[in-house]
Parts: C-alpha cells; sequence; structure tokens
C-alpha cells in the first residue's frame, strides 16, 4: 500500500495534479497541508523532480517548521534542499545573494519597529512635521500599508497629490525621506523584505529566472492571508512554469488587519484562468460534535463562499461549556482539568491548549500553571511577567519601594526618555562603587559627585519623582500607586498615541497588571508595596520547567491557526474579550464576521474535546465587569453542548437559545440572559438616584443616567458619562452618587 492511499480521491486528485496551476479550498482539517506535504513526496518519488526544485510556503514559524518537520518525515532523503519557509525567509535568503543588483549591499541590515520608529522621529525633526498630529507610528502604519499594496513612494505621491486631505501628502513626504534613510543606512524594514524581493524580480530578468528556473513547484499553505505583495510574489515565481498549487480557507482569514487580502483567494483564477480548482469537504481533525459546533458558528458570516464540511469521525463528547465566578476560577479549573487527564492518562500536557483572543489573558493560566506544577509554554509570546511594559513597570515599584536592586534603577531611569547620558550614568556607578552605596543613593546625592557637572540637574527631576512617590507609599493602595505612576510616567498615552496592535496589547497587559494589584489587595490579609512585590517575584522567577516538549500551550487564537490539538480550551469566552468589545461597540459587520472567523479557527483546532469557558465578572483594569457570554457560544446549538456542574465551579443552568442572523443576534445581546447570581442577595433597597439624574462613579466620574432597567436581580444603570461615554453597570456594584449641584 502506498502512502498515497491514505488519502481520499479529492485529496489524491489535488496530489497528482502536479502540472499547472491548482487552488484547493476547503475547510478546516480537511487536510490542506497533509496534501501539500504529500504532493511534495510525490513530485519526488513518482514524478523525479529534484527537491531542489521544490518551495513550500506558509505563514508562521511555527507552522514552517511543522510543515517542515512533516516533510522530512513523509520525504526522507533530500529533503533537506527543499525550502519550507515563511515569505519572509525566503525572501531574505534572495536578497541576501542579490539585492547588490538594486544598488544596497547584500549584508544589509533588518530593521524591527524600534529602529523603524527611531528613523521615523528624525524625519519628522528634519521635515518639521509635527508628530502629535502625525504621530509616528501612525506614519509608520500607513508606510507598512503601502507597502502590502506594493504602492511605491512616488505613487504615494502621485496619490496623495489628487487626494484632498493633507495627511496624505505628509506621509507621502514621510514615506519618501524614510525609503531614502533606509537605503542610505543599507537597512530593510520586514515590509521591505517583500517588497524589495518583487522589484528585484521586476527589475532584473535574469534573476527572476534563475528563481523561476529553480522553483519549478511552489505550494503556499494558508493561502487566504497572505498579502498583494505577498502574492505579487508568488505570481512572479510561477510565472514561467504555472505550477503554482495553493491551499486556504476563505473561513480562516484572520489578518485582514496586516493587509491580508482575501481577495487572492477569490481572484486566483482570474490571474491564473488555467487553475483547477478543488475542494476538500472531509474533515479528519475532529469529531462530529466538534466539527458541527464550527459548522454552526461559522455559518452566520454572510461574506463567505458555502462549503460543506462533514467526517467520519466519531460523535464524540459534546461540547463542555462553563461558566465561572469570575477569570481566578476558569484558570482554576482549567488547571486542575489538565492536572486530572494528565494523572488519569487520558493526555499528555502536550495534547492540551488553551486559546484566548489578547495575550495579557495569559497571566492567570501562568500563576495557577505554576502552583499546579503543569509544565506550559507560551506560543509565539513572551511570558506575562517577562514582557517589557510589565517588567518597566515592576521596576518602578522596585525602585520606589527600596530602590535595592541596581538593574530595576537603570532600567527605568530613562523611561520615558530623560536625557540621562551613559557617561553621566556611569560616574554615577563609580561613585557609587567608591563609596559602597547603591545606585539610588548615589543617584540622590549626585549633586555631590564632583565629576557630573551638568549631568546631576538632568537627574534631579528623576530622584524628586521618584521621592514624591514614596511619600506617598502610606496613603496609597498599591493598585492606586500604579495608575499614579502610569498616568505621572505618561507610559499608557504615549502607547495610546502610537495606536498600533502592539500598543494595544501592551496596554492591555498594563490592564492586566492593575488587575493583579487589586486583587492581591482583595486576597492579601496586610497589603503593602512590598509585599505585593514580593508576591510576583515569587511567580516571575519561577520558570516552567524548561527541558520537555510536553507542555500545555497557551498562545492567542491567531497563532494557532494550521495547528491542532487532541484537548483544546477556549477561554474568556465572552462578549466584550471575544468578541472583543471594539468590535461590538464599533458595529462594523466585516469585523465582526472576522472575528467569527478566528472562533472558527479556535474551535477547529480541537481534535476529541472542546471545552468553552467564561467568567461571569472579569477584572479588567482592576475593575470588575460584568460580562455575557458570548455571542459565538450562543450560535451553538444546545444539544451539542454540555454544561458542566463541577462542584467547584457555579455554572450556569440554562443554554440561552441560539440566534442566526444578525438581527437576532444583536437583539439577544441586548435583552440577555445570564444575568449573575449573587446579584441576588445584593438588589436591596431601591436606588438613591433616578433617569435624567447626574451621578458621579469612582473611576469614570461625572455622567448622567440614561436609563434603569430592572434585571430582577439586580438594576442595570446606563449611563452617559462626560468623559468615557455610555457604560451600562449593575447598580449594586457601580455604586453611583447621586451629585447635587
Ligand atoms: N485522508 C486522510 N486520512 C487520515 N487522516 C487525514 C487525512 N487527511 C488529513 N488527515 C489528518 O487530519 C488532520 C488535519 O489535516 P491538516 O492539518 O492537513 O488539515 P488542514 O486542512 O491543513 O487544516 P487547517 O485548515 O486547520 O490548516 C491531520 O491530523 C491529518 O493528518
Ligand atoms: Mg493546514
Amino acid at each position: 500500500m502506498s502512502k498515497y492511499d491514505s488519502l481520499n480521491a479529492m485529496q489524491q486528485e489535488a496530489v497528482f495534479h502536479t502540472e499547472g496551476p491548482v487552488l484547493i479550498l476547503a475547510g478546516a482539517g480537511s487536510g490542506k497541508t497533509r496534501v501539500l506535504t504529500h504532493r511534495i513526496a510525490y513530485l519526488i518519488e513518482e514524478k523525479g523532480v529534484n527537491p531542489w526544485n521544490i518551495m513550500a510556503i506558509t505563514f508562521t514559524n511555527k507552522a514552517a517548521q511543522e510543515m517542515r518537520e512533516r516533510v522530512d518525515q513523509i520525504v526522507g532523503f533530500g529533503s533537506e534542499s527543499i525550502w519550507v519557509s515563511t515569505f519572509h525567509s525566503s525572501c531574505v535568503r534572495m536578497l541576501r545573494r542579490y539585492i547588490d543588483r538594486l544598488g544596497y549591499d547584500n549584508n544589509f541590515t533588518i530593521y524591527d519597529t524600534d529602529d523603524q520608529k527611531t528613523v521615523i522621529k528624525e524625519i519628522c525633526k528634519r521635515l518639521n512635521i509635527d508628530t502629535k498630529q502625525f504621530k509616528e507610528r501612525t506614519l509608520m502604519a500607513a508606510i507598512s500599508s503601502a507597502k502590502d499594496e506594493l504602492v511605491s513612494p512616488a505613487e504615494y505621491k502621485l496619490q496623495a497629490s489628487t487626494a484632498s486631505g493633507y495627511g496624505a501628502q505628509t506621509i507621502a513626504r514621510v514615506y519618501e525621506a524614510y525609503q531614502k534613510q533606509l537605503r542610505q543606512n543599507n537597512a530593510l524594514d520586514f515590509d521591505d523584505l517583500i517588497v524589495k524581493t518583487v522589484e528585484l524580480f521586476q527589475s532584473c530578468p535574469d534573476v527572476l529566472d534563475y528563481y523561476q528556473e529553480r522553483f519549478r513547484y511552489i505550494m503556499v499553505d494558508e493561502y487566504q492571508d497572505t498579502n498583494t505583495a505577498q502574492f505579487k510574489f508568488v505570481s512572479l515565481l510561477a510565472e514561467k512554469y504555472q505550477n503554482l498549487c495553493v491551499v486556504g480557507d476563505d473561513d480562516q482569514s484572520i489578518y485582514k488587519f496586516r493587509g491580508a487580502n482575501i481577495g487572492n483567494i477569490l481572484g486566483y483564477e482570474k490571474v491564473f484562468p488555467q487553475a483547477k480548482v478543488i475542494k476538500l469537504e472531509q474533515n479528519y481533525r475532529s469529531t462530529q460534535n466538534i466539527l458541527n459546533a464550527a459548522n454552526e458558528v461559522i455559518k452566520n458570516n454572510e461574506g463567505r463562499k458555502d462549503k460543506t464540511l462533514w467526517t467520519a469521525n466519531e460523535e464524540g463528547s459534546p461540547i463542555h461549556f462553563r461558566q465561572f465566578q469570575n477569570g481566578y476560577e476558569e484558570a482554576e479549573y482549567i488547571a486542575g482539568a489538565i492536572s486530572q487527564k494528565v494523572r488519569e492518562g487520558i493526555y499528555d500536557y502536550k495534547d492540551c491548549a488553551i486559546l484566548y483572543r489578547t495575550n495579557a489573558q495569559s497571566r492567570l493560566f501562568e500563576e495557577k500553571f505554576l502552583i499546579a506544577n503543569i509544565p506550559y509554554k507560551i506560543v509565539g509570546g513572551v511570558n506575562f511577567y517577562a514582557r517589557k511594559e510589565i517588567k518597566d513597570l515592576l521596576a518602578y515599584m522596585k525602585t520606589i519601594d527600596n530602590a535595592k536592586d541596581d538593574v530595576a534603577v537603570k532600567r527605568i531611569i530613562n523611561v520615558p526618555k530623560r536625557g540621562i547620558g551613559a557617561a553621566t550614568l556611569g560616574k554615577v556607578q563609580d561613585y557609587a562603587d567608591a563609596y559602597g552605596i547603591s545606585f539610588y543613593q548615589a543617584l540622590r546625592q549626585a549633586d555631590e559627585i564632583p565629576t557630573l557637572g551638568r549631568g546631576s540637574a538632568k537627574v534631579r527631576p528623576f530622584v524628586e519623582f521618584i521621592q514624591k512617590f514614596r511619600s506617598q507609599i502610606e496613603y496609597l493602595s498599591v493598585k492606586e500607586l500604579l495608575e499614579k505612576l502610569i498616568e505621572e510616567t505618561g507610559y499608557v498615552d504615549e502607547l495610546k498615541a502610537e495606536d498600533t496592535d502592539e500598543a494595544k496589547a501592551r496596554i492591555e497587559n498594563i490592564d492586566e497588571l492593575i488587575s493583579k494589584a487589586a486583587s492581591y489587595e482583595d486576597d492579601a490579609e496586610d497589603p503593602s508595596l512590598s509585599g505585593f512585590l514580593e508576591e510576583v517575584a515569587l511567580i516571575a522567577d519561577i520558570d516552567s520547567v524548561e527541558d520537555s516538549d510536553n507542555r500545555v500551550l497557551l498562545m492567542t487564537l491567531h497563532s494557532a491557526k494550521g495547528l491542532e490539538f487532541p484537548n483544546v480550551y477556549l477561554a474568556g469566552m465572552e462578549d466584550g474579550i471575544f468578541p472583543s468589545y471594539m468590535t461590538i461597540v464599533g458595529d462594523d459587520p466585516q469585523d465582526m464576521e472576522e472575528e467569527r472567523r478566528l472562533c472558527y479557527v479556535g474551535i477547529t483546532r480541537a481534535m476529541k474535546e472542546l471545552t468553552l469557558s467564561a467568567a461571569q465578572q472579569r477584572m479588567i483594569r482592576g475593575e470588575t465587569q460584568y460580562n455575557k457570554v458570548s455571542r459565538f457560544i450562543r450560535e451553538i446549538p444546545r444539544e451539542l453542548v454540555e454544561l458542566g456542574r463541577e462542584p467547584k465551579a457555579r455554572t450556569i443552568t440554562k443554554m440561552p437559545e441560539p440566534s442566526s442572523s444578525y438581527a437576532r443576534m444583536r437583539q439577544t445581546y441586548q435583552k440577555t440572559s445570564f444575568s449573575p447570581k449573587q446579584f441576588e442577595v445584593k438588589k436591596s433597597q431601591g436606588l438613591s438616584y433616578g433617569v435624567g439624574d447626574t451621578v458621579r462613579h469612582i473611576k469614570f466620574g461625572t455622567g448622567t443616567v440614561q436609563a434603569i432597567v430592572d434585571g430582577g436581580k439586580d438594576y442595570e444603570v446606563t449611563v452617559d458619562f462626560d468623559k468615557v461615554g455610555t457604560k451600562k453597570m449593575f447598580a449594586s456594584f457601580a455604586k453611583l452618587k447621586k451629585i447635587t449641584e
């Protein structure tokens, strides 16, 4: 029996159809990636193609690594000369060899976002551009999108000259100067890697011809997430032999925000009119229950090609749904469940994965896993307490607390920039060494350091800043201190100004640290800043078991694409978390559809068991929020779902009606359901304010009461706040005070 016998008829067709363009459009778990690896084996073993002539491209490093493993297993001899890589690393390899043809040096530097930002800053200064009006990150994002679309500085300028806004023209000027500067520095940014390779192909036909001859067979996985530049890159490469096989799933397109162009998948047949289109309909990955749940969710998207996906796999256990009082209980439950399953020999740690919407959500799991001694790994991310913004803020808190940690002091002395140079720092250190005192003590005596000169004036504001906070330790709670610190350092304001996805993720992490401070204060007997730092140090310093690969994987839904695990937990399934708050308030159906595709990706990662979990209350930024169960869960028919009754987990007893269209969904969202039980006791003596009254909230400030709805167990109050807009809250927790003018 050959290895191809294990493929179904449609998969075989895709594998055997080696010549000419092929588009495989199929749902999750239908064997797209498997077809690619088998196709590679078939080309080599049956068609006698030299491995050297094959290229396979995918989207993330993790996916490339997995594909490499699968290819190595199946092909054996010669597989190392196949290029299996991401778009970016393929392009780097080509550019290292030929970019001199574009006038760069072959040992060019690759700029990361910090480097880019430095360049943009200098340019704005030079061109007299107000960075308050045109934020560096906004400029960077605009340039990046232009590059995704292969729009050159000159073209951008041309387009901008006909556009009415002043904004586009400014961006055009910056873009031009930026590109020039990078060229002078012999540097490329990440997007340039693709753009310059395309440019190389277009301006040097001999180079293109070389690679066209070399890569006679090209395969692209996760094709739905390629952008215009990437598509151009592969189409040029494949132009001569036309042997381009792309596989993708329009339902799993989740990178629109990074320029992914779903038109590439839908328009493939336009560029390659002779393309053979193959659809795979059998899912091999998941149980029937899991697949049904996925199908039910995704069918609520209107903008999709309808397709059916079925499985011959067993029905499997129902989807588990658990709702908890709060995020801690959720994490504790999942940690407990995993421990138990491993103990019982049902799963290994590595069979289990926890998927969530944002990186900040990892913290609670990390803490519980450390306590429960569960080995884990964060995929495509950094452990919570190792993240830059968290380390920065903790370094501030340590400095305020006792400043014994020189590393911490040095870490933040120039965060934000205070213009304290390396020479000054060196002199302060020398002084500290000479007198056997700490670095911070030396800073406090800066005026007495003779060699310091004008440097001491720069140091003073920093010392004053820290001292001011020290004098307030007694009056402020840890949470208040942290919030004040964030405010006065401008840390979050700066991130807000950047307005990028990365900055948003950092703000979410900071919010999570505030929540940690708040919960520490709730739990600790005698809370103090030192106590908080001690507790955090205990968690931050333990590193999860290093050696083995047998660990639970934690990752965002985005990083989970293409992967599969026997036992999957989708955590934080709450409206406002997933789908995200921004998507809900933004009210753009396209964005909601992208979130739903992400949910589809999440559900379809599971092979045997899927647990969806939500918390009734979640602490965000140290404030307790009440989130409804995610609308995506409500789209799963109740007969597929089992509602657990674990003693620890206070679970709900009623599943809401599934809804199928937007209108109904929105209605459900507004009316809903899931009133947390604990309000029963709290709804008490009526309210001291009414509709139209001005009220004050401790965090949101003043606002006007818009509506009060008797939710049975508590009142739901809608307030239009002067500063933060409309918020809905439960009366017993919001503690609103009526203001009488
Ligand atoms: N014909 C088959 N017989 C047995 N198992 C199969 C078959 N086709 C695929 N599988 C298995 O099904 C699972 C899913 O396959 P694969 O990862 O290739 O799907 P995919 O379409 O790439 O999924 P995704 O859309 O999530 O990337 C894998 O474990 C794979 O080995
Ligand atoms: Mg795949």
